[in-house]
């Protein structure tokens, strides 16, 4: 026996549909043990020469397998139900938990693996939740009652069997850890493999260029070697478990089979009685033989349990109030009426109210420890103009966006809007690497499903200098691949533009906004970006400094700290 406590702790949150699988688990127990005591009964009556009694209990028995064969079905359906549900359950707290900023931002989270554990990994544990939870419950109730049963026909044999039943259960805990280690070992090299894989199928164009795809071959051909052993070495740790387990069953057994012959032996002996010791000696261990293959069916997808723990796939649905709640909040959208604000102002108060504008005070924040990457950043962003932050390579420009998005918490410092604390629905962001995903434009543009007009969604696009390009596609409803392969870097960051535009959010942050674009194309975001900075705080990070309006503020962020930068003007001159 070996409790998984997440998982059972899981399983727990769904009593319903636990007692909805329990419960036709005992019937069918209770069955297989009326069917044991009619047929014992039967081979009594036919010892004593009573044949119609004989055939009666054997009619019994006839009636109590079909009608557990119908128990079973029930039973199967149920069971399956727990594991569907305990399963979605989990993959919303692991998505819960993957989707928090500064998980996504880890750069030990590998998306294949990540990806193996959110898909295969849950599914791996459905064997543990839908057949050995209740298989366990099942045992708990029923084995105790058989033996009672069998105590009242004969104590000594319940005495073997108890004790049968005992070492069956517990013997298995003596190599817990190793199989247990087995498993997860498994699990990491299945994990490993499947981050490989899609690393190679994503870099597929550059290992060809470089000529490391035989390279890339050898490296998933050592993984899937790798997954082989440790599978079988999980394997052979499972099937020891299974042994010790039937070691202890057939011991008791033959011991409750000598208690019988004793019982026969003795003088007035009741051949009932000795039939009823061997048959339900048998019927104590059924739940245990249960568990012991259910086990043995859900081992390897046990291994997957520490990654799903490590993600917070075990947490209770609400609870997460904290990072990823605050993510969430962040992430509604606020759409209005007048949706592309500066274009078409905003209706929402917030975009249009004069007030402080963006306020960074003393932020500080490592990656690693004694490393700042800010080191106490001042900033103040205000709406009626563009303001920029240039600095070298690595300067950390993306991370004071983080900051200001909510996706890493700083050390030290704050960030407030018109005098009160950020919220993560206030700012829209165009990244570095702008997503689009498999759909239509529309889809992108729109892709929380507000349902703007067609003319709000041709007006942000039209401002961001991608309409003509939507057109040429086929408008609004042409298809988008995923992550925007069939389109180009600068069409892909122009419609990542129209997209924020359309947010109405009232601060906007655009991390290299024109670094895919010709100078045309360039200058004019940029001068739709100026206009809609009358409305909203607009904060760019460049590395082109000189293609900005005249009236932008530019700071330099250098040693993690932010000072004014010569005009571009000046800049310019
Ligand atoms: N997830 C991370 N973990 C550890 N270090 C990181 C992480 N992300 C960035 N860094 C480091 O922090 C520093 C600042 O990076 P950041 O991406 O903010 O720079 P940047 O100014 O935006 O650079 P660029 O102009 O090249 O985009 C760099 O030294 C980078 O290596």
């Amino acid at each position: 026996m070996m409790i998984v406590k997440e998982l059972t702790r899981a399983a727990a949150r769904r009593p319903r549909e636990v007692v909805a699988a329990v419960a036709p688990a005992l019937l069918v127990n209770a069955l297989y043990v009326g069917q044991a005591v009619a047929l014992a009964h039967a081979l009594a009556a036919a010892a004593r020469g009573r044949l119609q009694e004989a055939l009666f209990s054997l009619g019994a028995v006839a009636l109590m397998t079909l009608v557990r064969v119908g128990v079973a079905l029930v039973q199967a359906s149920a069971a399956s139900q727990l594991g569907a549900r305990v399963r979605l359950d989990v993959r919303a707290a692991g998505l819960r938990g993957v989707l928090r900023p500064e998980a996504l931002r880890d750069p030990a989270r590998r998306p294949g693996a990540l990806r193996a554990t959110l898909s295969d990994g849950v599914d791996g544990v459905d064997a543990y939740v839908s057949a050995y939870y209740p298989a366990l419950l099942t045992l708990a109730i029923a084995t105790p009652a058989v033996l009672l049963g069998l105590a009242w026909v004969s104590w000594p044999a319940a005495l073997v069997v108890a004790v049968g039943v005992a070492l069956a259960l517990l013997a298995p805990k003596a190599w817990s850890r190793l199989m247990a280690r087995r498993s997860q070992e498994q699990w990491e090299s299945y994990e490993g493999l499947a981050a490989e894989l899609s690393e190679a199928l994503r870099g597929m164009q550059t290992l060809r260029a470089l000529g490391r795809v035989p390279w890339s071959r050898r490296r998933i051909h050592a993984r899937s070697e790798r997954l082989r052993q440790q599978t079988e070495r999980a394997m052979r740790a499972s099937l020891a478990e299974t042994a010790l387990t039937d070691l202890a069953i057939q011991g008791a057994l033959a011991a409750a089979a000598a208690c019988a012959v004793v019982e026969a032996l003795a003088p007035g002996s009741v051949a009932s009685q000795t039939y009823l010791i061997l048959m339900l000696s048998g019927e104590a261990f059924r739940p245990v033989r249960e568990l012991s293959k259910q086990w043995h069916a859900g081992y390897l997808g046990l291994g997957a349990v520490a990654g799903l723990r490590d993600i917070g796939a075990f947490e209770a649905g609400e609870t997460r109030q904290t990072q990823g709640a605050t993510a969430a909040a962040r992430e509604t959208p606020v759409t209005s009426a007048g949706a592309v604000a500066g274009v078409a102002p905003a209706a929402d108060p917030a975009t249009e109210a004069p007030g402080e504008g963006l306020r960074v005070s003393a932020v500080r924040f490592a990656y690693e420890e004694g490393r700042p990457v800010l080191d106490g950043v001042n900033l103040r962003a205000e709406r009626g103009g563009l303001t920029a932050i240039v600095g070298a390579s690595g300067a950390g420009k993306s991370t004071l966006f983080d900051v200001v998005l909510g996706f890493v918490e700083p050390g030290h410092g704050s960030v407030r809007l018109d005098g009160a604390p950020l919220r993560a629905r206030d700012v829209a962001l165009v990244s570095q690497h702008p997503v689009l995903f498999e759909g239509t434009v529309r889809d992108n543009l729109d892709p929380a499903g507000t349902g703007h007009a067609d003319a709000a969604l041709e007006e942000a696009c039209r401002a961001a200098g991608v309409w003509e390009d939507v057109l040429a596609r086929g408008g609004l409803e042409a298809s988008v691949a995923e992550s925007g392969r069939d389109l180009s870097g600068g069409q892909l960051q122009r419609l990542a533009v129209a997209r924020a535009l359309l947010t109405g959010r009232p601060v906007l942050l655009l991390d290299e906004p024109t670094s895919a674009l010709d100078e045309a194309t360039a200058a004019s975001v940029l001068s739709t970006l100026r206009r809609v900075a009358e409305h909203r705080v607009v904060l760019v990070s460049t590395h082109r400094p000189g293609e900005l309006p005249l009236d932008t503020r530019v700071l330099a962020l250098s040693e993690g700290r932010l000072a004014p930068a010569p005009a571009p003007s000046e800049e310019n001159a």
